[in-house]
Order: C-alpha cells, then sequence, then structure tokens
C-alpha cells in the first residue's frame, strides 16, 4: 500500500569540522628569522533548519536522509585563514517539531522559530602565530580543529489548523470541510490522496476566519496504532478546538451515542489532554436520518457532557453555517495554538578516557592532543560552569595531571588543550 503523504521522518544532521591550524613561519628577504604565521583553519558549517512556506509534507526527507555541512579549509602561511565550511540549510514545512531521535526530547518547534542551529559547526584550530610568547619565540606547534556535532533527530508535522474535524470514516468530515471552506490557499495543498489531512480556510464574515483541517481515519484502535489513524492523531495535536462529527442518520445500522464515545476512547488513548479539548459535536445526515431517535439521543448524551451540540446537513449545507460562527465565538476565547517547549538536555557525549593522550613538551607549553579529548572539547560548553566542572573531573579522572606531573610540569606552565590554554597550578 503506497501512502505518500509523509509527516515523519528520521534524519542523520552532521555539522562540519573545523580546519586545522597551520604552522609556518615569515620569509622574507634579508629578514632573518621571521616570526610564526601560520593561520587559523576555518570554522566548519553548521546544519541549519529553516522554514519553508511552501512545503507542506515531509516527503523530501523520504529519500535523503543523512544531511553534511561543509568542513572548514586549513589554515595556511602569510596568516591565512583557511575558508569556513559552507553551512547546509534544510527546509521545512512550519509546524515541524524536532526530536532526539535517542531519548524523544523535543530539540525545537518550528513553528514560530523561523530557523534553527541543529548542528554546530566545529572550531577551527588555531595557527602557531597565536602561540608565541616571550619565552616561546618559536612555536613548531598548531591546533587540530574540533569535529561538527552530528545527531540523529526526528521530524514531525503538526499541522497548524485552529480547528480539527474528528469522527469515523463516512462521516461527512470532507464533506463538510468542501460546503464551508470556500478558499484552499496554499496550505492547502494536501489533495493528493483522501488519506491526507485536509485543510481549508473558513471564512465566516468580514475580518473573522480560521483553519479548520479534516483529520481522516480515526478509527477504533488507532491509539495503539492500527490502521492508519495513529499518524493522523497527531495533527490534532494543535488544534484549539475539536468538532465531532457523528452519523445520525441511522443508516448502516449505527448507533449516534456508541460512535461518538468509542471516538473519545480513541483520542483519550492517544492523549488525556486531547480528550479535554473543547469540543461541538455535529449530528450529521440528518436529511436522511429515518427518525429523529439516534438523534436525540446524541443530543442528551453531549449536552449532559455540557457539549454544545448542532444538528446539520453537510450535503445540503442546513445548519452548517451556524456550526462554524459557534466555532469562530469558540476560537475567541481559545488560547493561541500550542507552541512545544523545548524539553531536550544537552549531555556531555561518552567518552572512553583510558585511551592515552599524547602530551608534546615544548618551552613552557604542554601540548595535549587525542580523539577523546578532541570529541570531548567539541561538545563541551565552556560558558557553562557545570560543563566546565565536568570537563575538568574528565581530565583527572583520565590520569593526565598525574601524567603531567611525572614528566616535569611546573606551576605556571602552560597546557594547551586544542581551543583552550591555561596556566598549570598544583
Ligand atoms: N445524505 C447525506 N449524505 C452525506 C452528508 N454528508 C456526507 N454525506 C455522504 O456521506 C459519504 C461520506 O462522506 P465524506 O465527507 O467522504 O465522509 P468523511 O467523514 O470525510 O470520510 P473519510 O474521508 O473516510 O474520513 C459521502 O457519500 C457523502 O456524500 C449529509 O449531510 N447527508
Amino acid at each position: 500500500m503506497a501512502a505518500p503523504f509523509v509527516d515523519t521522518a528520521r534524519i542523520t544532521v552532521k555539522a562540519g569540522s573545523g580546519g586545522n591550524g597551520a604552522v609556518a613561519f615569515h620569509r622574507e628577504k634579508y629578514v632573518a628569522a621571521g616570526g610564526p604565521d601560520g593561520g587559523d583553519g576555518g570554522r566548519g558549517g553548521s546544519v541549519i533548519l529553516q522554514i519553508n512556506e511552501h512545503m507542506s509534507t515531509l516527503m523530501d526527507f523520504r529519500y535523503k536522509r543523512k544531511y553534511v555541512a561543509g568542513n572548514g579549509m586549513d589554515g595556511q602561511g602569510k596568516r591565512c585563514s583557511g575558508k569556513d565550511g559552507e553551512d547546509l540549510i534544510i527546509k521545512v514545512p512550519r509546524g515541524t517539531v524536532v526530536r532526539d531521535a535517542e531519548t524523544n526530547e523535543i530539540i525545537c518547534d518550528m513553528s514560530e522559530t523561523d530557523s534553527f542551529v541543529l548542528a554546530r559547526g566545529g572550531n577551527g584550530g588555531w595557527g602557531n602565530k597565536h602561540f608565541a610568547t616571550p619565552t616561546r619565540q618559536v612555536p613548531r606547534f598548531a591546533k587540530a580543529g574540533l569535529p561538527g556535532q552530528e545527531r540523529q533527530v526526528i521530524l514531525e508535522l503538526k499541522l497548524l489548523a485552529d480547528v480539527g474535524l474528528v469522527g469515523f470514516p463516512n462521516v461527512g468530515k470532507s464533506t463538510l470541510l468542501s460546503v464551508v471552506s470556500k478558499a484552499r490557499p496554499k496550505i492547502a495543498n494536501y489533495h493528493f490522496t483522501t488519506l491526507f489531512p485536509n485543510l481549508g480556510v473558513v471564512y465566516v464574515e468580514e475580518g473573522v476566519s480560521f483553519v479548520l483541517a479534516d483529520i481522516p481515519g480515526i478509527i477504533e484502535g488507532a491509539a495503539e496504532g492500527a490502521g492508519l489513524g495513529h499518524d493522523f492523531l497527531r495533527h490534532i495535536d494543535r488544534c484549539r478546538l475539536l468538532i465531532h462529527v457523528v452519523d445520525v442518520s441511522g443508516s448502516e445500522g449505527r448507533d449516534p451515542v456508541a460512535d461518538f464515545e468509542a471516538i473519545q476512547e480513541e483520542l483519550k488513548q492517544y492523549g488525556p489532554d486531547l480528550a479535554s479539548r473543547p469540543m461541538i459535536v455535529a449530528g450529521n445526515k440528518v436529511d436522511i436520518a429515518a427518525d429523529r431517535s439516534g438523534l436525540e439521543a446524541l443530543k442528551a448524551h453531549v449536552e449532559a457532557l455540557g457539549m454544545p451540540f448542532y444538528e446539520i446537513s453537510a450535503a445540503s449545507q442546513q445548519g452548517t453555517r451556524e456550526l462554524m460562527f459557534a466555532a469562530a465565538r469558540q476560537l475567541e476565547h481559545l488560547p493561541p495554538i500550542t507552541v512545544y517547549e523545548p524539553t531536550y538536555v544537552e549531555r556531555p557525549p561518552e567518552v572512553d578516557t583510558s585511551e592515552p593522550l599524547s602530551i608534546v613538551h615544548e618551552d613552557d607549553t604542554w601540548i595535549v592532543e587525542g580523539p577523546w579529548l578532541q570529541r570531548l572539547m567539541a561538545n563541551v560548553n565552556f560558558g557553562d560552569y557545570e560543563s566546565r566542572n565536568w570537563f575538568d573531573k574528565m581530565l583527572r579522572q583520565s590520569g593526565l595531571f598525574d601524567r603531567l606531573e611525572e614528566m616535569g610540569i611546573q606551576d605556571g606552565d602552560i597546557v594547551s588543550l586544542y581551543n583552550l590554554e591555561f596556566e598549570y597550578q598544583r
């Protein structure tokens, strides 16, 4: 079965690595010993998400899963910095929610934020021009660039509609949407198949309009993942108001109260807050109702629950205008669309500190390098106290300071770790 509507995708993004710093010395005729003039490595490009208003599905992510930004170039002599790596822009439809693939935490909600840096490029390494000091006039070292961030994320599209139509298949949701929405602007390009959520703009009166979505395919068991229903339930999340459409014609031997309750149960299963979402109930197909018993039973049932009830015939447009007015009136008092607050907490990467680091001693400087240190430093936020403490703890735990002591480090010497230098104190 082909279901071309793609509203969730898992992708890997990788920012570019920083270029390496250069070791070079100034050379000029008649100038005896030139100073160090090795330039810095360029910064790695970042991976940036950006909203594109013309996109309405995550279809593009179906076949392309890996997104890599450009690496920074290495530095050169004559103080030339390497070129920065190019940023990679990924376009997503408005309403895309980004989660961490491992923890499922929300990283960002692209509904009000127009662009977001999803993976930071690595810093370029410093060239040796930075390392000249009075005691260290000929620094023969430069720094390697740091790797870019890499992460796996899940993109999830949640429609930005004010009102969602829910109900069993065939109760007349699409028909209702088609008769109440006059215009189908660019947001309404979901109409490739009937399995797509349909969006329409309802113009109620001068200056009053709202976006109405037909959320198809809610069936019993959808909340547990049966059929396609579950995929579409996701879209109701942001609707401020639901219109629950129930077939009250009594055709096919259906019981309106039982149908209503079955869908309510489905919403509850999916999320308790969905079941408590403000709701208007519409009893549809009154034009072909053989008698009014089903309709009256449903009306009594929902009014006892405190919900407004409207009887309509979508096909003949009876009562549909009143229903839309009622929806618009309710919307006036309802808070704006949900924006998902980020829940993602940046954690330090897991590193195996047992792998020995390389230590090179030059003048008063101790240059420390190694793959795990490089990875660690690319991910530590040095502006944050906790992170700095944690970094310090990792260094101690690795035995680095004991080894430096053994090798004869003195107080006041410089420890040089990629883009960080500090004075050693016992
Ligand atoms: N007589 C009558 N028929 C209706 C009315 N509303 C819808 N129908 C018919 O009921 C059938 C199903 O209507 P749809 O609008 O496709 O139902 P739906 O709820 O959108 O169905 P799904 O797309 O499967 O979720 C169609 O044949 C409609 O013509 C109504 O008010 N009266």
